[in-house]
């Protein structure tokens, strides 16, 4: 299974194994607090500089209600500073943001962060020292009826396996229970919008795997809008309804996973969701010629220099004699699937396959690689000289 399968997968169980505990736990909350709508989130043009440096540029993006929204992007290139406009921890310097169809920041005025009844959760947890877990739960509800807040606290504690922490203080609790705790407690109140800054990048790698299943069927259960960021591709693929891709400042793609990584907008994003294995080359008779085969790309003009570019899953084992030679350099198990090092002869770079282990066919020091059409992308060389990939 590859990633995007994996992490596809990952999503339809997560959706399919909420159980309706917290729709039970929401309905006995009459009285604790408003039970409010998750709320559509909207940026228009939003612009924002430091100092007359830009760091957001003509941002256009919308979460619906009950959406899942992963904001991806290497450091820097401007995810928290969008989730704080949002927040309205500050005010963008140019375009709007909208709740609901209502402006929230923008030439109109500025609703302060307070007002907009958004959910935050941080990758640092921020829990408060010296209040029970219990108590952190509590502390987003002010008013209404006590007895019901606590039940729902509860209740939505034992959803998250926290129940015998109750009574226990943060410092008592491992980051994973936390996290969870920072969670409960920001979803507590049923805000409009959850915002979520890596919330799960403190948390070592099997930890994160479990907060964030737990965290992703807590939001399908609340129905939920969230804002999710991430540096982590795979993280994204696995959580985000929708994925936008940011760089420098900029959304250079949207979409749902599946989709983003199997159209990349360009080799970066291409680059950004997997390693790959690249082949520049020449365009022939509408062909892209590479040492394990030729690409069609019809679309592309003789002459136009390119980037062929295969995941490693797209090199397999060739069959009738088609395919190409290598030498196997290194050979990785990594559980379900095997990565493998390949040197071509004439071919300055080790391609790099990734197979399902008990596919074998690449048994061996000597293997023969052919490409999938496929699951391969062509690229323009210099993006300034044509459109953009062709998936054959
Ligand atoms: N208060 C500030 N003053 C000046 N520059 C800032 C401020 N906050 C952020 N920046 C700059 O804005 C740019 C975007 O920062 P931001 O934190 O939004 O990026 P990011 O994508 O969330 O990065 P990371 O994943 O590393 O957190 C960076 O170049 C950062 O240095």
């Amino acid at each position: 299974m590859d990633r995007i399968e994996q992490a596809v997968r990952t999503r339809e169980q997560n959706v399919v194994t909420s159980s309706a505990a917290f729709e039970t736990a929401g309905r006995s909350q009459t009285g604790a607090q408003q039970a409010v709508s998750p709320a559509r989130l909207a940026f228009q043009s939003v612009g924002h500089s430091y100092g007359g440096a830009a760091v957001l540029t003509d941002v256009t993006l919308s979460v619906a209600p009950g959406e899942i929204l992963c904001l991806l992007g290497p450091s820097g290139c401007g995810k928290t500073t969008l989730l704080r406009l949002a927040a309205g921890v500050e005010a963008q310097t140019e375009g709007v943001i909208l709740l609901d169809g209502h402006e929230v920041a923008g030439p109109q005025g500025f609703v302060p962060a307070e007002e907009r009844g958004l959910g935050l959760v941080f990758q640092d947890y921020a829990l408060f020292p010296h209040l029970t877990v219990l108590d952190n739960v509590l502390f987003g509800i002010r008013r209404g009826n006590r007895p019901a807040a606590m039940d729902l606290a509860q209740r939505t504690l034992e959803r998250m396996g926290l129940t015998r922490y109750a009574d226990a203080y943060p410092n008592a609790l491992s980051g994973g229970e936390q996290q969870r705790v920072a969670l409960v407690r920001a979803l507590m109140p049923r805000p409009r919008v959850l915002l979520m800054d890596e919330p799960f990048s403190g948390l070592d790698r099997t930890l994160r795997h479990h907060v964030r299943r737990d965290a992703l069927a807590l939001l399908r259960e609340t129905a939920s809008t969230a804002v999710v960021v991430t540096h982590d591709p795979e993280e994204a693929m696995q959580i985000g309804d929708r994925i936008a891709l940011m760089r420098a400042g900029r959304v250079v793609q949207e979409g749902d996973p599946a989709s983003l990584y199997a159209r990349p907008v360009d080799l970066e994003a291409a680059r950004f969701f997997s390693e790959v294995n690249e082949f520049e080359t020449t365009i022939r008779d509408g062909c892209a010629m590479t040492p394990l085969g030729q690409i069609s790309v019809p679309d592309m003009k003789d002459g136009a220099h390119v980037v062929v570019v295969a995941r490693p899953d797209a090199l397999l084992p060739a069959a009738d004699g088609r395919g190409c030679p290598g030498r196997v350099v290194d050979r990785r198990f990594l559980g379900e699937i095997e990565r493998i090092e390949v040197e071509v002869e004439g071919f300055p770079q080790l391609l790099v396959v990734r197979r399902p282990v008990r596919c074998g066919g690449l048994a061996g020091d000597t293997v023969t690689l052919a490409l999938d059409p496929e699951a391969t992308l062509v690229f323009p060389s210099d993006p300034d000289r044509a459109g953009g990939a062709t998936g054959d």
